[in-house]
């Protein structure tokens, strides 16, 4: 079996908090060195990489001499904005060295469920890895409380991963990868080398006894492939401290456990979309936009466009379509529906001067746009 990571070009690395702060003994910048080290020879490959890490709580807690983890949530959220400082610090001169410069993202679950602060995060992140930057990403645990959490960076991971069409995203963890039961309680478990993203089988195993959904450990990750398989993203969980884990995988060995994606990226890409967005309105295209937009791959411009059915706000999903009202493609609007009337037929460079902003040349960008 080859590893899935050595086709992938954009890829999510999850790092646990027990592997970032070395059990919780301080920023582990050995460790993080050797990482860094590794995203740089992946991107030397023509990969794109973002980070997701935890440890915010765990160096926090630290820093401020908390000797058991608060069970006050504001204490919890002060030790996480206190940590947050040394991860961002140790990320960007451990980066540094190899010439790549970083990001820090912090999202929050409201950020992804509301389409203008999607469509922003989506772009940011496009634009930072454009830039040739390393976003490095974290829940925003200042501001939110439990029931608007994503709870655990697991699933943050796998919604990031959906956010901006991963390939593949690998949870870096202290076990090898799953096991048919938890190897802390049963030494005779053993290493499932693959599966199938959302098979309820592995589900079990991650289980175990007296584990729950949502509680973090191994049933997080099994619930994060599942997710991530939703846009089409394979799911590789390892140890994070196997020998240059994240360059062999790249090389195609496969190490730890690999869950595998089973519907085509674009085809559940657009499942994704249909699932999660309505199409607020429509867009007619004339000729010439079809062309572009169906078989050159070109985003949308204004000047294309020939008329505008419905009402919708920025950032909602508009379906496009011929003048003989065939529907040929769907994707997020820079414009709303009256902005959109103002500046159709008309080229990008009079936007600003028709509307008085511009927020992008394209009425969709063909990073937010599907065929149908
Ligand atoms: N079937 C399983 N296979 C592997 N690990 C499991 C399994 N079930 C439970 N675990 C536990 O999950 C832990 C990893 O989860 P967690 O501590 O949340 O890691 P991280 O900080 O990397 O997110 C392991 O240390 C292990 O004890
Ligand atoms: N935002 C939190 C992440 C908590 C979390 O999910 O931790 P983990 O299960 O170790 O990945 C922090 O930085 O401490």
């Amino acid at each position: 079996m080859k590893s899935v990571i050595h086709t992938a070009h954009r890829i999510i690395i999850k790092v646990g908090s027990s592997l970032v702060t070395n059990e919780g003994r301080g920023l582990d910048h050995a460790a993080i060195a050797k990482w860094a080290a590794q995203i740089s020879a992946l991107r030397g490959l023509g990969k794109e990489v973002v980070l997701v890490s935890s440890g915010a709580i765990a160096e926090g807690m630290l820093r401020l001499g908390f000797e058991a983890r608060p069970t006050d949530v504001h204490e919890l959220q002060a030790c996480a904005a206190v940590g947050q400082m040394g991860l961002a610090q140790i990320y960007e001169t451990s980066f540094r060295a190899h010439g790549i410069g970083t990001a820090q993202v912090l999202l929050t679950h409201a950020d992804l469920a509301d389409r203008e602060r999607y469509l922003n995060a989506r772009s940011t992140l496009a634009t930072l890895l454009r830039l040739g930057v390393v976003p490095i990403i974290n829940e925003n645990d200042t501001v939110v409380t439990d029931e608007i959490k994503f709870g655990d960076n697991d699933t943050l991971g796998a919604l990031v991963a959906n956010l901006i069409d991963a390939d593949a995203l690998i949870i870096l963890t202290d076990q090898h990868g799953l096991f048919n039961a938890d190897p802390r309680k049963d030494p005779a478990a053993y290493l499932i080398k693959e599966g199938k993203a959302g098979d309820p089988a592995l589900e079990a195993m991650a289980g175990g006894a007296g584990s729950s959904i949502g509680r973090g450990g191994m049933l997080t990750k099994i619930l994060a492939a599942k997710r991530a398989a939703g846009s089409g993203a394979h799911t590789v969980i390892a140890w994070g401290r196997e020998h240059e884990v994240l360059t062999r995988l790249a090389a195609g060995e496969a190490i730890g456990t690999q869950l595998t994606a089973q519907t085509a990226q674009q085809k559940a890409r657009k499942q994704w979309m249909a699932d999660h967005l309505h199409t607020a309105g429509k867009v007619v295209l004339d000729a010439g936009a079809i062309e572009k937009v169906t078989r050159e791959g070109k985003s949308l411009l204004p000047i294309g466009v020939v008329a505008v059915e419905g009402q919708f706000g920025r950032g909602a999903v508009i379906t496009c379509v011929t003048e003989a009202g065939l529907a040929v493609a769907r994707g997020l609007t820079n414009y709303t529906s009256s902005e959109t009337r103002l500046i159709l037929r008309k080229p990008s460079s009079e936007i600003e001067a028709i509307l008085g902003f511009m927020e992008g040349p394209e009425l969709i960008h063909r990073d937010n746009l599907i065929l149908l």
